[in-house]
């Protein structure tokens, strides 16, 4: 075991940035946002880790984080064997910050990856080479990311219009994807669902489709589908999406639904951790596997993620949940480094205001609907305490400790339902 560049500390800071009234099937994103920020820190240098916020996820972070001083930069298994044995038994759901759509990931993996991150953070800047080459060097220099559309309120209610503004039918939703597009010239388009009827829903992507005319397009209504919805729904959008995300819940409605759909089904609900593949293989339940390093173990498991997906014959794209700069230039390396992830990830990066962020300006360049990789050594990016603390402030002013769309929205509409496979 190597013995150099020693973890000496690890600070772990909650920050809260504002988010829009981003609609989806359990509700409605609040009006911060929450992460968590890890710094590993080592005699020389500091590397950079981002996940989510919840109090329940840090204070599962903190724990872990104790019990790795001392501990190599370069002995990740070391790292992860903590995850594992300290978070044993800890079998609570949640508390990840993704309002309960993906409950059942692996809680040492959601846990490891920031540390891991952190540590090839810190690998990469003591080699002098970006994290991209640590996970077998860049095969694109550019990233593209989707264009993620949400239906939304036009602001927080009683707060003045956000700049999006509001889109609740199908003309205010290829208004806002020409907005997005314009500004950062995405090249795939997709519609956060499940917030509406279906036909509702179909009726936006028909839109969309004579908005943007060859330009592939997704749904994805977090399994708020039953089977025999899903198929109707992938029956009026044969030829006209690239995939459908997570039509209806659990690897054996997507089973279902895969045996007569025409179109390829993605999915970052169904499969979102090592042990849901053997069953989704072994039913065909899937095509795509939306892959997120935050819950899928890091960097290095998300490319054992990529292998698997090879050798199965699926394919590769990638999930987000609302995030900052550090998550962006992590996901950015990945990509760049994973040849079969090949589809355009997706990014909640254009919710957030431009001048929230706890990384200094410059580093991270948006051009031509996708992000360049950074070639700087590490992630590529350096903290702004005067920001990162400007952040923690507001999460400590915001009062919010744990995501939750659904209780948001109940204040507003106290009967709303939030149910699986509801339509
Ligand atoms: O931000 C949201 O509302 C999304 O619905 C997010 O929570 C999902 O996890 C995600 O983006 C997805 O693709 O399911
Ligand atoms: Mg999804």
């Amino acid at each position: 075991m190597s013995q150099i560049a020693k973890i000496k500390d690890v600070i772990i800071t909650p920050v809260a940035f504002h988010d829009m009234p981003l609609l989806n099937s359990v509700g409605v994103h609040e009006p911060y946002a929450l992460r968590s920020i890890i710094e590993v820190i080592t005699d020389s240098t500091y590397g950079l880790g981002e996940s989510y916020g919840d109090s329940t996820h840090l204070s599962r972070l903190q724990k872990v984080a104790e019990q790795i001083k001392g501990l190599s930069v370069y002995d990740t298994n070391s790292i992860y064997k903590i995850c594992v044995k300290s978070l044993a038994g800890d079998t609570s759901t949640g508390g990840d910050g993704m309002a309960g759509m993906v409950t059942t990931a692996s809680v040492a993996d959601k846990v490891f990856s920031p540390f891991e991150v952190a540590c090839l953070d810190i690998q990469g800047k003591k080699a002098g080479i970006p994290v991209s080459d640590l996970l077998g060097g860049r095969v694109r220099d550019n990233v593209q990311y989707s264009a993620y559309l949400f239906y939304k309120w036009a602001g927080h209610p009683g707060e003045p219009d956000d700049e999006y503004g509001s889109a609740l039918d199908p003309a205010g939703v290829v208004k806002q994807a020409k907005k997005i597009i314009d500004e950062y010239g995405f090249k795939a388009i997709k519609l956060k669902g499940g917030v509406f009827p279906p036909a509702q829903e179909v009726e936006a992507i028909k839109a969309l489709h004579a908005a943007f005319p060859g330009v592939p397009l997704r749904l994805d209504p977090n399994a708020a589908w039953t089977v025999e919805t899903s198929l109707w729904v992938a029956k009026q959008l044969e030829g006209m999406v690239e995939y459908l995300e997570d039509p209806a819940p659990e690897i054996e409605g997507m089973a279902a639904v895969a045996k007569e759909a025409s179109m390829p089904l993605a999915t970052n609900m169904a499969v979102v951790a090592f042990s849901h593949l053997p069953p989704s293989i072994l039913q065909n339940a899937v095509n795509v596997i939306l892959s997120d390093h935050h819950f899928w173990g890091g960097l290095r498991k998300s490319q054992t993620l990529a292998t698997i997906c090879a050798t199965w014959g699926m394919r590769l794209s990638m999930h987000s949940n609302s995030h900052l700069g550090i998550s962006l230039a992590a996901m950015t390396h990945l990509a760049s480094a994973t040849p079969n992830l090949d589809y355009a990830c997706d990014t909640h990066w254009p919710w957030k205001r431009r001048d929230e962020d706890v990384v200094v300006d410059g580093a991270l360049k948006w051009t031509n609907g996708g992000v360049s990789v950074p070639t700087a050594p590490g992630l590529g990016v350096e903290l702004d305490r005067e920001k990162l603390a400007r952040l923690h402030q507001q999460y400590l002013d915001c009062g919010l400790r744990k995501r939750d769309d659904t209780a948001y929205m109940r204040k507003f509409q106290p009967d709303f339902c939030a149910d699986l496979a509801r339509w």
